[in-house]
């Protein structure tokens, strides 16, 4: 199964998860270390110096259980020791046993005597600042447990252990060296101080058992915290990937759309060309013509138009057959065009006919315009194998003043080039009902 925090049953079996872990922590049967345990510590010795007298005032009262001693100093002594000691360290006194993932000790002990408290103290080898022949230089650490503590198991939480000021004293170490810690102990007492003679103590210790976790609450804690960020941190990641990879996906697409719309519009202009152009001489047909005047006539600047139609042209086709007709449409539309300014609109009006729209003229100028045209239109005679073929055309114009109809000055242009035609072909006529020589431009 795929470890998924956004589906409920993977964040079900998350939380199941951490709480089964949290209750596991609890249920762990504790870690324990029990010091009279057989192979854990060496002793317990008696506290006595090298002084055969002592061996008296100090000893087992069950040799074969060493759990009872008595004290009894009948003078004073320079070490009236009054206790017993386990010894955590082998052979080389530099090598104890690491007791800090310990909690607590256990101690069941009694005591009978004058002293208000017997001391529990532990002792640390620090290689820092410890030496091997010296094992008063291995930090020592106590706690006095006070007479009404004890008699029953009594519980001492390490935490309790302190590092007591004659210590410190006694050594003059750097202040972080004096801080507890029980990573290396190298020996566990139990003891009764402050002995004067003819004191009698007795002291009985019965148990003495390290007790901690398997695994510090505060590790598994933090475990889990750490479990929960890093699939969080998976999840996030993840998330930011798909997004990513969605995004990638749809900008491709986005690329493709709008590449595929710059096509399409790329053809359909094309076709919108193809529409309102004239194939044969591949000037503005009849619809392009249209709509060019209607963007004229849309301005409302006015306009003069020129109708140009060729004499006898069904002559031309039936002398020299009609794709010599249609050489000559092209001929004439290609010298008509060549003529022109970019902003006159020109094309096919039908047939043989053809249609100059100039924006802003006077009359007069359009009337020279056409003239001009005449002349180059009779200039273009077109050579074949049959001879050459003389082409002249005539010419009808008329003004659309600003804001008037065009249609209308079509059919005035159409009716100045019947005139021309009457008048014998190849001629400019221009309208006379709308004369005018102001400009139609503004
Ligand atoms: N080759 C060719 N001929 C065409 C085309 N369109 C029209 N025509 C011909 O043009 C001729 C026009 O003849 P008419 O309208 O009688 O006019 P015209 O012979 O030019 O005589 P006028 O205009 O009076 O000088 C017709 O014979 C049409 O068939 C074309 O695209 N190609």
């Amino acid at each position: 199964m795929r470890f998924d925090l956004s589906t409920p049953r993977s964040l079900t079996a998350g939380i199941a998860l951490t709480l089964a872990v949290l209750a596991g922590v609890e249920l762990l049967p504790a870690r324990t270390l029990d010091l009279k345990g057989p192979g854990i510590a060496r002793g317990p010795y008696l506290m006595t110096v090298a002084d055969p007298d002592n061996q008296t005032s100090l000893r087992w009262l069950d040799a074969a259980k060493q759990r009872r001693l008595r004290c009894h100093y009948t003078r004073l002594e320079t070490y009236m020791g009054c206790g017993l000691t386990y010894v955590l360290s082998g052979n080389d006194p530099s090598q104890g046993r690491d007791l800090s993932h310990f909690d607590s000790i256990e101690v069941d002990l009694s005591y009978k005597g004058p002293s208000p408290f017997v001391r529990l103290a532990v002792r640390n080898f620090d290689p820092r600042f410890s030496k091997p022949d010296d094992i008063n230089s291995a930090r020592f650490h106590s706690v006095n447990l006070r007479l009404r503590d004890i008699g029953t198991p009594v519980r001492v939480d390490l935490n309790e252990l302190t590092v007591p000021d004659w210590w410190i004293h006694q050594f003059d170490l750097a202040r972080e060296y004096n801080r507890p810690g029980l990573q290396n102990a190298v020996s566990v007492a139990i003891d009764v101080i402050m002995v004067q003679p003819g004191q009698v103590h007795e002291l009985e210790v019965r148990r003495m058992v390290l007790k901690g976790q398997w695994v510090s609450r505060d590790q598994v804690y933090l475990g889990i915290v750490v479990a929960w960020l890093l699939a969080a941190s998976v999840m996030a990641l993840r998330g930011w990937t798909r997004l990513r990879q969605r995004y990638n996906r749809q900008a491709r697409e986005i690329d493709a759309l709008t590449a595929r719309t710059r096509q399409l519009r790329i053809e359909q202009e094309k076709l919108r060309r193809l529409a309102t152009i004239d194939e044969l001489t591949g000037v503005l047909n009849r619809r392009g013509l249209e709509q060019s005047l209607d963007d004229l006539e849309a301005a409302a600047q006015g306009m003069t138009l020129v109708l140009l139609d060729i004499d006898h042209f069904k002559r031309i086709n039936d002398r020299h057959g009609h794709d010599r007709g249609d050489e000559v449409l092209r001929r004439i539309a290609a010298v008509v065009a060549a003529n022109l300014r970019a902003s006159d609109v020109f094309g096919r009006w039908g047939g043989e006919e053809f249609l100059i729209a100039c924006q802003g003229k006077r009359i007069r100028d359009a009337a020279r315009v056409a003239e001009k045209l005449r002349e180059r239109v009779q200039q273009s005679n077109i050579d074949g194998p049959d001879g050459r073929i003389a082409v002249t055309a005539s010419f009808g114009v008329a003004l659309a003043p600003p804001g008037g109809s065009t249609a209308d000055a079509l059919k005035r242009a159409d009716a100045a080039l019947y005139r021309a035609k009457e008048a014998g072909r190849n001629r400019v006529e221009t309208d006379k009902t709308q004369q005018s020589d102001s400009p139609t431009t503004v």
